[in-house]
């Protein structure tokens, strides 16, 4: 489906590396058929395309309107520049695929001034070895189709759920922004184990695979995490005194708190920056 399919990301940084990574991994797409471009840095281009054998082009131009498939990979504050540079080259044939947290489908086709299809995704760094989990959301001018190919792409880097666009930001504040939850509590687990008495590199395995223990706990199993939870915590034991502490830090309603805060800046990144052209 997409040996001849080109792609041209518009953005190298780490989304775009994990992505690129992930595709290389699958070997979905020929890797010179995929050109990255960015605002200058050089250098950068240089290092993925050594590392990745994809292209990167002095013709920015040409890369865009030869691609099939644009991906939008700039931080939002860089949304409206980025778009308004590549507008002259893009047409409606192309299929363009946003990752950019918080802006919106209708502003991508506004400022692109025409009705081609264009679909958000939020994936996240774990792509960089296939295991993203991502969702995706199709624009106004986006088929079926087209949702069709962006899946097959985005499942050379992991899972991907359809969802309604409005849920975007809450994905970006959950899975989008989830590992680094994740590495957070790693962090202080590992700091803990040293204080403890552990070689740091011994409690970095143990918590590795008590991490993707859990996970598999919860994918194999399909058992509730409360389940699963109260299957460990013995009455009276290790667990029950640990939790006892968690819960007097309110340590979910921190979780709570970060993932909804996290949710509420994707959407005021759309709004700020979408608001610069309107
Ligand atoms: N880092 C992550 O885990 C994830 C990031 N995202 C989204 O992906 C987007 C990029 O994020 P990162 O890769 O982390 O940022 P980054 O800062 O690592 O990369 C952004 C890239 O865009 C380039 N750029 C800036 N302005 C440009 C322009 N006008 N034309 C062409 N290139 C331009 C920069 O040179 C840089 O290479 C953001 O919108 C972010 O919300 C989405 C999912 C996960
Ligand atoms: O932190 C950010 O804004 C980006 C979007 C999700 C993960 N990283």
């Amino acid at each position: 489906m997409f040996e001849d399919k080109k792609i041209c990301f518009i953005g190298a940084g780490s989304v775009t590396e994990a992505m690129i990574a992930g595709l290389a991994q699958k070997k979905l797409i020929p890797l010179e058929n995929i050109t990255i471009l960015n605002r200058e840095n050089q250098q950068r281009l240089f290092q993925l395309t050594k590392k990745y054998g994809v292209i990167s082009s002095a013709n920015k131009q040409q890369s865009i309107s030869e691609a099939d498939i644009l991906i939008l990979a700039v931080k939002p504050k860089d949304i409206a520049e980025s778009l308004l540079n590549i507008r002259e080259a893009t047409h409606q044939k192309q299929l363009v695929l946003s990752v950019v947290a918080g802006v919106t489908t209708d502003y991508i086709s506004d400022l692109l001034q025409h009705h081609g299809p264009v679909i958000r995704a939020m994936p996240n760094t774990s792509a960089m070895i296939g295991m993203s989990a991502t969702a995706v959301a199709k624009g106004t001018y986006a088929k079926e189709e087209d949702l069709k190919i962006v899946i097959s792409v985005l499942e050379s880097i992991g899972t991907v759920s359809i969802v309604d666009e409005e849920l975007l930001d809450a994905v970006t504040g959950l899975s989008g922004s989830g590992p680094a939850y994740f590495y957070y509590m790693i962090e202080a687990m590992e700091q803990a184990a040293v204080e403890l008495g552990f070689e740091h590199h011994k409690a970095r395995e143990l918590l590795i695979q008590t991490l993707i223990g859990a996970g598999h706990m919860l994918l194999e199993t399909k058992i509730d995490p409360t389940i699963l939870r109260e299957k460990v915590t013995s009455p009276g034991g290790t667990t029950m005194a640990g939790l006892k502490i968690l819960e007097e830090y309110h340590f979910q309603e921190a979780i709570k708190s970060a993932i909804k805060q996290a949710t509420k800046r994707s959407k005021e990144l759309g709004a700020i920056y979408s608001e610069f052209y309107k």
